[in-house]
């Protein structure tokens, strides 16, 4: 298997020089997995069955040898941020890299014993579910109640997942009785395999009609996930990848920031399901080099991120002004943590006849993340920090591997930190939207394994990323808006574990202080008397986007203003009372208002997808 950059070059020649032929064919989903046969394999996609897919090719286009023509060099001996995206095939041998790096061979996988990595399903026992819509298919309680296929429940298997989580247990039968679906479940709950699952069956037992002979040279992939940064979509190709092995089924991943001719290859030799960002995919289909016309599945990872200010012009564009085709003929998969009702609005433009879907309590990973708020000056934060770190060191809380994110608002306050806890003897590494790719991916390589064990990061690191070993996400300086806060601690406390979520609160944040005081309420946790003072008197300060209620994710069809066509979901009738703010004080700062009003969708500006992108 190539390793560096150098290797895939070396090995690409070498195919080059032996004719090429030894790459495998395109064979389309539906055919793999099959005893051989005499009989040639028909083209699902790939045009008409005859003389279209040259010999040892793929699909597109006939053998090439010019993966070494792009000049693209993997950059100061940083062990090459792009080697490994090869879309799971090794491009030398076009044998498909086995993404579990266990035994190649094997064609039996033992019954998982053990749980996935002691995924405390306990937690999710009295999780609240609600779903709305018509006909809702109804949950399943196992892996064995669905038809996944044979190939896909090995995977399942080898990723040692034993059961679905709860999002599993209605999101899967739902995508497979082919109904669109909005659906709301908590940070590190299982929703990427709860829409990679569907699509992929779906592609290894649907039937697709062929493409038309003058795209030979345009990817024409079935299912398109979006998700709203790179980091995000590298992780979701990975996952896809595990899920997709030895299925047939071919996952590439698309990303700003990455040379767009490696991309443009893999595109080339064959793709199903294209993982993309949205400026990326705007650059390809631009470009003529995708089109969106046979997408039987879309599915939006983040999906209220999509929809925000920041990306839904370019969401509509992908989907509305393409060759992509509409809600009704295509399927469509919407999946967040998170679900404003003004972006649930907007979304169901991109919907048929879709069931809503609310797992849990939106937002918080109930009791599973440990949230502490302190009071900390601004000028007070880095000693408070380090006293922090100290007594974590010093205690050995969380374990030897034990990692920490530290949120911060701007790309210079990162960098600033991060020098700043290098200097005094804590290994930290930064991740945000003015380092190279490279160097965020590299970021990321470190922060994991353990090298710098401290992240800090700006909210680009703050939604998807399932990052094992962060036990505690420290809130530095708080966002703006409670979802992202939300999806921020949701880096810890993943797959029914633990984690530790700790804000430094002051006067700058207080049209937080009702929000986050409420969030923290429903997850169980103490809300400090001080912040609740905060959140009494902020009574008009900030929107309550939750609309109230046990469930933050309801939906907003059941709302009456919906059937009466009104536009303002969060009208102060349909604040929740809240609770009784403790009147008087001990040693509650005094709350200064002057915090820059923190409306929705305000920590974007119209720049910023490309930063992200
Ligand atoms: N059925 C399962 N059994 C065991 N582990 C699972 C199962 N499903 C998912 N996981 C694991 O749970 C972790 C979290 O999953 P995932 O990243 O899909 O969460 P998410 O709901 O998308 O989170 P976020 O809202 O932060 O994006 C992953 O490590 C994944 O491998």
């Amino acid at each position: 298997m190539p390793t560096s950059w150098a290797d895939s070059v070396a090995a690409a020649d070498n195919a080059a020089a032996s004719g090429g032929n030894n790459r495998s064919a395109y064979v389309p989903p539906h055919l793999r997995n099959r005893q051989p046969s005499s009989e040639p394999p028909v083209l699902a996609q790939g045009g008409p069955s005859s003389g279209n897919v040259p010999s040892g090719g793929n699909r597109w286009g006939a053998p090439r040898n010019d993966y070494g023509r792009s000049g693209y060099s993997s950059g100061g001996g940083r062990g090459g941020g792009w080697n490994n995206r090869n879309g799971g095939w090794d491009r030398g041998s076009g044998r498909e890299v086995n993404p579990f790096g266990d035994d190649e061979g094997a064609t039996d996988v033992e019954p998982v014993e053990q749980e996935n990595a002691g995924i405390n399903f306990d937690a999710y026992e009295d999780i609240p579910v609600e779903t709305s819509g018509e006909n809702v298919p109804p949950p399943v309680n196992t892996f064995a109640d669905i038809d996944l296929g044979d190939a896909l429940n090995k995977n399942i298997r080898r990723c040692k997942y034993v059961k679905p989580t709860p999002v599993q247990r209605y999101a899967i039968p739902i995508s497979l009785a082919n109904r669109d679906l909005m659906a709301c479940a908590q940070t590190g709950s299982g929703k990427t395999a709860a829409f990679c699952f569907p699509i992929i069956s779906g592609i290894m037992t649907g039937q697709f009609p062929p493409r038309a002979p003058h795209m030979l040279r345009t990817a024409c992939p079935l299912a398109l996930i979006l998700s709203p940064t790179r980091e995000l979509s590298i992780q979701i190709h990975e996952e896809a990848r595990k899920f997709a092995y030895q299925t047939g089924v071919k996952v590439v991943v698309a990303y700003g920031g990455a040379p767009i001719n490696q991309q443009l290859r893999e595109l080339e030799r064959g793709v199903d399901i294209l993982v993309a960002t949205p400026g990326r995919l705007v650059d390809l289909l631009e470009r003529a080099r995708v089109s969106l016309q046979m997408i039987k599945y879309l599915a939006l990872d983040e999906a209220d991120r999509m929809l925000d200010m920041g990306f839904e012009p370019q969401i509509r564009n992908i989907v509305q002004q393409m060759d992509m085709p509409p809600p009704g003929v295509r399927q469509t998969m919407l999946f967040s943590a998170t679900f404003p009702k003004e972006i649930q609005r907007l979304a169901s433009d991109f919907l048929a006849n879709y069931v809503f879907l609310a797992v849990g309590r939106v937002g918080s990973s109930t009791d599973l993340i440990v949230q502490r708020v302190e009071y900390v000056q601004e000028t007070d934060k880095r000693s408070h920090l380090m006293d922090l770190l100290h007594a974590q060191r010093a205690n050995g809380t969380h374990g030897k591997q034990a990692l920490t994110l530290v949120f911060v608002e701007t790309k210079k306050g990162a960098d600033s930190l991060e020098y700043w806890l290098c200097s005094n003897g804590f290994p930290a590494t930064t991740i945000h939207g003015d380092r190279s790719q490279q160097e965020r991916e590299q970021a990321l390589r470190s922060f994991k394994s353990g090298h710098t064990p401290i992240l800090v990061a700006t909210d680009v690191a703050a939604r998807g990323l399932d990052i094992p070993h962060v036990a505690h996400v420290v809130n530095f300086d708080l966002p703006n808006d409670i979802d992202d806060y939300v999806h921020r601690i949701g880096r810890t406390g993943r797959a029914g574990k633990s984690g530790l979520a700790t804000a430094f609160f002051n006067e700058n944040n207080s049209s937080m202080a009702r929000s986050l005081s409420e969030l923290m309420q429903e997850a169980n946790q103490e809300v400090p008397a001080w912040l609740a003072r905060f959140a009494a008197r902020a009574s008009f300060g900030g929107k309550n986007r939750r609309g109230g209620g046990r469930f933050g994710g309801r939906d907003f069809r059941r709302d009456n203003s919906y059937s009466r066509g009104g536009s303002d979901y969060y009208g102060a009738g349909n604040m929740s009372s809240g609770y009784g703010a403790p009147s008087g004080g001990n040693g509650a700062p005094s709350g200064g208002y002057g915090a820059p009003s923190g409306g929705y969708g305000g920590s974007y500006g119209s720049g910023v997808t490309s930063a992200w992108d």
